[in-house]
């Protein structure tokens, strides 16, 4: 089943790196599809224009509804999830590219200026769900970048792309923990030497120690993750550690 993806937005040359890498070799094996598409194809103007000034004023522009209105009926197979990138969004996380990562395909609609017209994702969610998400609490000039950063996430977590599936398992935020250090040769270093559990080939002993890292180093940068665990997830020994 090929996984769909279209975006849209007015910098199309800014989706380019979607075709690279990953992605390019998930396209190429038919695991994937993308489509990037230039909104103003939609205009109805002879400047092909996007935005307009807000009603009830403020600064900058907002983005018109209608180009964003003949794009989706165009664009967008019925009942597929707009997703819209703004800095108002519910988070993005590992556990919602998760769920899009079963779903046919996703068609992202990239906001510039001050944002689209709200009427667009109301108007949308008639159509299929709709997810206006953010990346993090920082504010970017457009979604461009944060759909790079979705598609990246949820696409790694299709069947077949990644080529060791099980270090998808192992990833950081895969069990809702941070992944701990990792090491290769040489054994020492500068000086410096790598755990000596993991030169052991006590495998028990090893999963053990990755495990106690992994809480570790979740309690020191990211105690939010832990204090968001669902109850049972850490054993007497995960306490202990
Ligand atoms: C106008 O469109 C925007 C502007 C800023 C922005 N920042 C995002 C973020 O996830 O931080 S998504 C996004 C979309």
């Amino acid at each position: 089943m090929t996984f769909r993806i279209d975006v849209l937005t007015i910098f199309p040359e800014y989706l380019a790196p979607l075709g690279q890498s990953l992605l390019g070799k998930a396209a190429a094996r038919g695991l994937v599809s993308v489509g990037v598409h230039d909104l103003r194809q939609w205009t109805d103007d002879v400047h092909r224009t996007v935005d307009d000034s807000p009603y009830g004023g403020g600064p900058g522009m907002v983005m018109r509804p209608e180009p964003w209105g003949r794009a989706l009926e165009a664009v967008r197979p019925p009942g597929t999830r707009l997703v819209v990138p703004t800095p108002a969004g519910r988070p993005f996380t590992q556990a919602v590219a998760a769920g899009w990562a079963t779903e046919p395909g996703l068609v992202f609609a990239c906001g510039r200026y001050e944002g689209i017209d709200q009427r667009v994702a109301d108007w949308a969610a008639e159509g299929g769900p709709v997810s206006e998400v953010s990346i993090g609490d920082y504010v970017l000039a457009g979604g461009e970048s944060a759909v790079l950063v979705m598609v990246e996430a949820v696409t790694r977590l299709l069947p077949g792309v990644v080529g060791n599936a099980e270090s998808v398992e192992f990833d950081s935020h895969a069990d809702g923990l941070l992944e701990g250090p990792s090491y290769t040769r040489p054994a020492t270093w500068r000086g410096r030497e790598v755990p000596p559990v993991l030169l052991s080939g006590d495998h028990a002993a090893i999963a053990r120690w990755r495990r106690a890292q992994s809480l570790r180093r979740t309690a020191d940068r990211r105690p939010d993750l832990l204090a968001g665990l669902p109850d049972g997830a850490l054993t007497p020994a995960d306490r202990a550690a």
